[in-house]
């Protein structure tokens, strides 16, 4: 016979108990690693990207369902971000304003238990964390459709912060009307210049006539809906939930595999978690196999590249700066060849960090 609701519901009830003590247990624990953190270190770091990956990653492998690996990740996270506030409250600044994708980014990586604070622009989210104003920032690094984003690659050229961390989100766009659009009448589509990229194809077929025009960002095309009649707007949920708009289509992104990667940065250096990556910057004089030079140690050691852009490099006309990603941490015996072999050869390097691959 099967057992009965009530039998069922008493047995979850004891497990729920015990969970929310663990819990407790364990958000005691955290508070007394903010206690050794505090007496041991006289500017104590809190926030440890190297540790919560390394936690992540062992939920996900010893998973034995029947909840998957993403899901209990996902719980984790929630959990250790509310520890983490009991050691010291974060805020994270990030390209707004409320409900760009940049801010489920954030909150993706740092979970709930953070404050975000919206910022205009990309490298005012640079300043507000070399101030101090905020603990760490986040940024738009690249999307698979379109490339990468200018702007945050030139910012670091300039700045001393560190990547500590990278998220990557699976980007759906919505067209989307408000409550006085007449859907008959739509002239005009609002968007982000990237979000209208990712759209064309669609926007092609489904809307030829009606006039694409790009603003600051997803959610201020959302958000410019609450006083027009003839137009729409493309976002995301989150700027759709915010605006108390209506989905008129769901999903138009010319690939459903459109994803956008976000980088972490802040003030410190991260220690090694096991599986990480490390970007930097390297400029060289302009000759003949500059790039093919800059590449073949990175080869000779066996190191992936999982990334490479070049950019103007600002001081000279036609001379430029490489970008490279790689998997490794820059303290990795093979790493640390790398950098000599590319200093010894006269190039300058930047290292703008070494942190964890995306678990979650
Ligand atoms: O291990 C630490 O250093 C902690 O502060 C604990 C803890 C956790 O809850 O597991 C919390 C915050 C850190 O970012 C990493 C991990």
């Amino acid at each position: 016979m099967t057992e009965s609701l009530e039998s069922l519901r008493q047995k979850i009830d004891a497990l729920d108990e015990t969970l929310q003590e663990l819990l407790n247990q364990r958000a005691a624990l955290a508070h007394q690693v903010a206690e050794v953190k505090l007496a041991t270190d006289p500017n104590p770091v809190f926030y440890r990207p190297e540790r919560e990956a390394q936690v992540l990653r062992r939920v996900k492998e010893r998973n034995q369902g029947p909840l998957d690996g993403e899901t209990m990740a996902r719980f984790f996270r929630e959990i250790m971000s509310a520890c983490l506030a009991l050691e010291q409250r974060m805020k994270v600044a990030f390209l707004g304003p409320e409900g760009t994708f940049t801010q489920q980014a954030a909150l993706k990586h740092f979970g709930h238990a953070v404050e975000t604070v919206p910022l205009g622009a990309i490298d005012e989210v640079f300043r507000e964390v070399e101030s101090g104003a905020a603990n760490y920032g986040v940024v738009p690094v690249e999307n698979s459709t379109e490339g990468v984003v200018n702007h945050t690659l030139d910012t670091f050229m300039t700045s001393e912060l560190k990547i500590c961390g990278e998220v990557e989100l699976r980007i759906h766009h919505h067209l989307l009307a408000g409550e006085h659009t007449q859907r008959d009448k739509v002239t005009r589509v609002y968007s982000h210049q990237q979000t209208l990229a990712q759209c064309r194809q669609w926007l092609d077929a489904h809307m030829p006539g009606v006039e694409r025009i790009a603003v600051s960002s997803n959610a201020e095309a959302a958000r410019r809906l609450k006083d027009e009649w003839n137009a729409l707007a493309i976002a995301g949920e989150m700027a759709e939930e915010l605006y108390g708009l209506q989905a008129v289509q769901r999903n138009i992104e010319d690939r459903p595999d459109n994803t956008t990667r976000f980088l972490i940065i802040g003030k410190q250096d991260t220690p090694a978690s096991g599986n990480d990556k490390t970007s930097l910057m390297v400029s060289g004089k302009n000759r003949p196999g500059l790039l093919f030079e800059v590449l073949a140690p990175f080869r000779d050691q066996g190191i992936n590249l999982t990334r490479l852009e070049s950019r103007p490099s600002r001081t000279a006309n036609w001379s430029y700066v490489f970008f490279v990603d790689c998997e490794g941490h820059k303290e990795d015996g093979k790493l640390e060849t790398v950098l000599e072999t590319l200093e010894n050869a006269g190039n300058s390097i930047k290292l703008l960090g070494s942190y964890p691959k995306a678990v979650l």
